[in-house]
């Protein structure tokens, strides 16, 4: 996590930045990040969901809370706990990319490396994840796991 802050820290010298956690998945992930950043920030929640109880995407994105933080003229630095199909992102930083930020940026704790078409490239990864379904802090299977304060395969 160290140096996945100092990484984010020296990417954004200057200007407001503000931290959008990508829930419910990103939240253990985003409160340890967070405190690895060492520079001012905001903090503001999405809660997107496509795969409900399947391990699957349904391939529509459900937006089920939209933050009231201002993002235009900010830095954002949108947090995903898992990129798979990349169609959560996608469709994210389309809608997030209307509301004029000074750069979108997006940091994600693990990559499956499925989706290589990315419009939009995840700049700050933790981890490359292999092709299973993966559990646990914070990722869940039917709201199952995302207590586990360690990553598991449900393979
Ligand atoms: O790259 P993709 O194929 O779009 O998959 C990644 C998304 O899938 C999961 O969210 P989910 O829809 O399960 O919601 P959740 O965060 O509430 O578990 C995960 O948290 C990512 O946001
Ligand atoms: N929990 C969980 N959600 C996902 N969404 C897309 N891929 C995954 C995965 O491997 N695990």
């Amino acid at each position: 996590m160290k140096a996945l802050g100092d990484e984010i820290t020296a990417a954004y010298p200057d200007g407001e930045l503000l931290v959008l956690g990508l829930l419910k998945g990103s939240f253990i992930f985003l409160s340890d990040l967070v405190r690895a950043i060492h520079r001012p920030l905001q903090v503001d929640f999405l809660v997107a969901s496509s795969y409900g109880d399947a391990m699957v995407s349904s391939g529509m994105v459900r937006l089920l809370y939209d933050p009231e933080t201002q993002l235009e003229g900010k830095h954002i630095l949108l947090v995903e706990d898992i990129v798979d199909s990349g169609r959560t992102l996608q469709q994210l930083v389309e809608l997030l990319g209307e509301r004029k930020p000074r750069s979108l940026g997006i940091c994600a704790l693990l990559h499956k490396h499925i989706a290589s078409h990315l419009k939009h490239p995840v700049r700050f990864v933790g981890f490359d994840a292999p092709h299973e379904f993966l559990v646990g802090y914070g990722l869940d299977h039917a709201e199952n796991f995302r207590h586990l304060p360690y990553v598991a395969s449900l393979q």
